[in-house]
């Protein structure tokens, strides 16, 4: 049987009951999240354990345990305050925490995930309390394989790492960004069914362009540049090396690199080990989802639009790209696909004959379509290229502005806007004021959660189009089949499943309610896993005979769930460390 902590293991009592095998008893065991139940430890493993005389004498149950932690989240008196709270439980104990996020998600999505993480990002430095994850600077990343050692874990299958360069929103935020990592990976447990033991939060502290960081003495990470050029690669190379040595079986999700190392780092890694960018693929799928829903809610099909991506980073990139996929796969020739899909970054539209970095070459306008408009700018084009679709990755709040909006409305009788930049500040407008510069005809989504909007009598949900909805899924699914390569129709596949899993679901939305993350991830995850195994790139044999029945009994039994397992010591455990 694998390993799967040098602390514990899970294995079968005599009637073939799981039980955890704890090589660590007494205080420590008190100390360590994983193990940790706490006042929940019955009064024979306090006595087998070396715990009698640590804890109060009263036994409580998980739902005991829920019950006190979510009063004390309550009277937490901010949004911040309440992301603390969830933070320290999760590092005392982490059935306890996923138990109460199980239990709470829409209440508590938005505290341990956007929008509030992006606070907790910028000041981790001041919040922070306890380890957790690995920490890999530009001072020890030469030893990385032997660092990866120090960690508990024997057996990590989920890495998130970042190294900080565009979190969110909101740009560079040093060694801040592994509140991300940590968010992220919370959400793989949470929805995606990947247990807590098996997953990894990395920050890749390459150093930081933020002067202020740097000067700050409470800041926590690397006090100088950001590595460039050779110097970063070699970075990423050591820790993907060191991964691989110890960790043969994880997945790695690449999160908020900043476009100039987004698409290299990718490109360069995606068959070297399994692993995928959420900006780029994970928002792709998340939109193409959404719109897919929107078009269906309007009657209408992804082919008979036209679509303004405004940001042109991993985000917009990733979102374009996915559309334009989508298209072809309406049936659209590539050059129908290229006047239906309309990008913009910071100068205004892609077109073919303007300098721009390479990545977005494939995204460009031919210049000759914009023969005759007026301008190049947001407002231009979407009037010139009549789009009835407008997608907000630019992280510029307020940018979709009432003339904007109005135009497209002009356009459609439905328009479908989504200002998806995260967090709530960098949305590209408010919902409200959507519906009603659209006479409350638009169909809205966004990255951020938002409030339902009542207009005219009438009640809009606002879907939030968030990644969420397809990374813990698509990683499950890499996760359980042993992808060996996460491939861009595994990515599609994610989009697909998602507007079905919604279409039947929950008919009326765009995507559906955040506490059905958890269903949603599991029909992502099926049809990824499936997909994974017709490409022929799942390495799991237990996988590979499987219908779609069996397959979906397997992913069902391999979902972690918050609950605690009977302990019994291991042969040769001692009594403390
Ligand atoms: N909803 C989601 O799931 C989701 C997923 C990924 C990113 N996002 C959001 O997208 C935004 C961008 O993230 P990213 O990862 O692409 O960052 P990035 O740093 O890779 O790219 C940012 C891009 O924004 C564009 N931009 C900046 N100023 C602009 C302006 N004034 N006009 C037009 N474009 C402008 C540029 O093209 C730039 O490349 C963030 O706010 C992020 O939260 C949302
Ligand atoms: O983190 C999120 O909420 C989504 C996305 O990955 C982002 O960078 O905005
Ligand atoms: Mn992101």
């Amino acid at each position: 049987m694998a390993r799967i902590s040098r602390y514990y293991d899970v294995n079968r009592d005599e009637a073939g009951h799981r039980v955890l095998e704890v090589k660590v008893t007494g205080f420590p065991l008190l100390h360590l999240p994983l193990l940790n139940k706490s006042t929940a430890f019955t009064d024979e493993e306090r006595r087998l354990l070396g715990l009698e005389g640590l804890l109060p004498s009263g036994v409580s149950t998980l739902d005991d345990q829920k019950a006190r932690a979510y009063a004390r989240f309550q009277e937490q008196g901010t949004d911040l305050e309440k992301h603390a709270y969830l933070r320290n439980l999760q590092d005392y104990n982490e059935v306890l925490f996923f138990a109460l996020l199980e239990e709470h998600v829409e209440e508590m999505l938005p505290i341990i995930y956007t929008p509030t993480v992006g606070e907790a990002v910028r000041l981790f430095s001041r919040l922070y309390r306890y380890p957790r994850g690995f920490a890999l600077s530009s001072r020890n990343v030469a030893r990385a394989s032997e660092l990866l050692r120090n960690l508990h874990q024997e057996d990590v299958r989920m890495i998130v790492a970042t190294d900080s360069s565009a979190i969110l929103g909101i740009g560079d935020q040093g060694f801040g960004g592994m509140a991300i990592s940590i968010g992220k990976l919370s959400l793989y447990t949470a929805a995606g069914g990947v247990g807590p033991d098996k997953t990894l939060p990395v920050e890749l502290d390459v150093g930081t362009g933020r002067q202020d960081l740097i000067d700050d003495p409470l800041y926590l990470g690397e006090r100088h540049a950001r590595l460039t050029g050779a110097e970063y690669d070699d970075f990423i190379e050591q820790f993907v090396r060191a991964v691989q040595t110890r960790y043969p079986k994880a997945i790695i999700q690449w999160e908020d690199f900043s476009k100039d190392t987004a698409f290299r780092v990718l490109e360069k890694y995606r068959k070297v080990i399994p692993s995928f960018n959420d900006d780029i693929q994970g928002t792709g799928a998340v939109t193409l989802a959404g719109v897919l829903r929107a078009c269906a809610l309007k009657g209408e099909r992804l082919r008979d639009q036209v679509i303004v991506v405004h940001g042109a980073g991993a985000g917009g990139a990733g979102v374009a790209a996915a559309l334009r996929d989508g298209l072809g796969r309406e049936g659209l020739s590539p050059d129908e696909v290229a006047r239906r899909v309309f990008v913009l970054d910071s100068r205004g539209l892609l077109t073919d004959d303007r300098s721009m970095e390479e990545y977005k070459r494939a995204l460009a306008t031919p210049r000759a379509l914009t023969q005759g408009w007026r301008g190049t700018d947001l407002l231009s084009v979407v009037r010139e290229a009549r789009a009835t679709v407008l997608l907000g990755l630019s992280g510029q709040g307020g940018i979709f502005s009432e003339e904007v909006v109005r135009a497209a409305a002009a356009n459609t009788p439905r328009p479908v806007v989504f200002p998806l930049s995260n967090p709530t500040a960098n949305t590209e407008a408010l919902p409200e004021d959507i519906l009603r510069w659209s006479a409350g005809q638009a169909i809205v989504a966004t990255g951020s959660p938002f409030p339902e909007v009542e207009f005219e009598g009438q009640t809009h949900r606002i879907g939030q189009g968030n990644n969420a909805f397809v990374f813990p899924g698509l990683g499950f699914a890499a996760v359980l089949t042993r992808a060996s390569e996460i491939t861009d129709t595994m990515v599609a596949e994610a989009a697909y499943a998602l507007a079905d899993y919604t279409a039947s679901a929950w008919p009326e939305r765009t995507y559906p309610p955040t506490h059905a993350l958890r269903e949603a991830s599991r029909a992502v995850a099926l049809r990824v896993a499936r997909q994974a195994i017709t490409e022929g790139v799942a390495r799991e044999p237990k996988v590979l005979g499987l219908d779609d029945e069996g397959l979906s009994a397997f992913i069902e039994r391999r979902f972690w769930r918050p609950k605690y397992l009977p302990y019994r010591t291991a042969p040769g455990a001692g009594p403390d460390l």
